[in-house]
């Protein structure tokens, strides 16, 4: 069963005394991405983990359309800030982990390496890695499970020029097949045409 849209009704959200949004619809559709943008604070990244089911939403509801029974979050890739490296793990260790977790239904662990352009570096420990590297690794996790719907907050912090490219290549071939891609930036992503969500007024 292909998943048709991820779709989130008449959001709200409170976090603390202040109100970030309210009334708000959210629609993601296969092959076309959604940007999230907005100043700092205006709450892209609470809707995205509201999107993804990490957060409740104050108000509203959120479905997929033509999951079938599967949980909402089992459809989603969720990349946050943070990188969920553990440090004292090997880099292969990580996203052999990952690999397991998620399902092993996408690329092997060295092809993912590969693909993100760590490889060579799977039997270092992750803790040395870079921030970039950090991110790229991060990113691989996409790669070595498939799921229809990706759900990314700043994805692109702390890559370099080719790096960003890479992960844009990533971006457009999941939309070409057919794949959901919500994400929130402050930087352009090269994904092709995109929706645009903005939240919170103009930074
Ligand atoms: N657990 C929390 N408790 C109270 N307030 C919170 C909590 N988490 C976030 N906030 C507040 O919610 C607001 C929105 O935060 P959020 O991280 O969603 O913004 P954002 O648009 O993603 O920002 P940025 O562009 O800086 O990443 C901020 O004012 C933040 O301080």
């Amino acid at each position: 069963m292909a998943v048709s849209g991820l779709v989130g009704e008449q959001l709200a959200c409170r976090r603390g005394f202040k109100l970030l949004f309210e009334g708000l619809d959210v629609a993601a559709r296969p092959g076309r991405a959604l940007l999230v943008v907005g100043p700092n604070g205006a709450g892209k990244s609470s809707l995205l983990r509201i999107l993804s089911g990490l957060l409740g939403a104050t108000e509203g509801k959120v479905r997929i359309d033509g999951g079938g029974d599967t949980p909402i979050g089992e459809h989603i890739h969720y990349l946050g800030h943070e990188d969920a490296v553990k440090g004292a793990l090997t880099v292969n260790a990580n996203l052999a982990f990952w690999r397991t977790v998620l399902g092993p239904t996408g690329l092997s662990v060295g092809e993912a390496l590969e693909e993100v352009g760590l490889g060579g570096l799977g039997r270092l420990r992750a803790q040395v890695l870079s921030a970039g590297q950090k991110r790229r690794l991060a990113i691989a996790r996409l790669l070595v499970s498939r799921r229809p719907v990706w759900v990314l907050d700043e994805p692109t912090t702390a890559l370099d020029v080719k790096a960003q490219a890479r992960f844009a290549a990533f971006g457009r071939a999941h939309l070409a097949a057919g794949g959901l891609l919500i994400a929130a930036t402050h930087a352009p992503l090269d994904l092709g045409e995109t929706d645009e969500l903005r939240l919170g007024g103009r930074a």
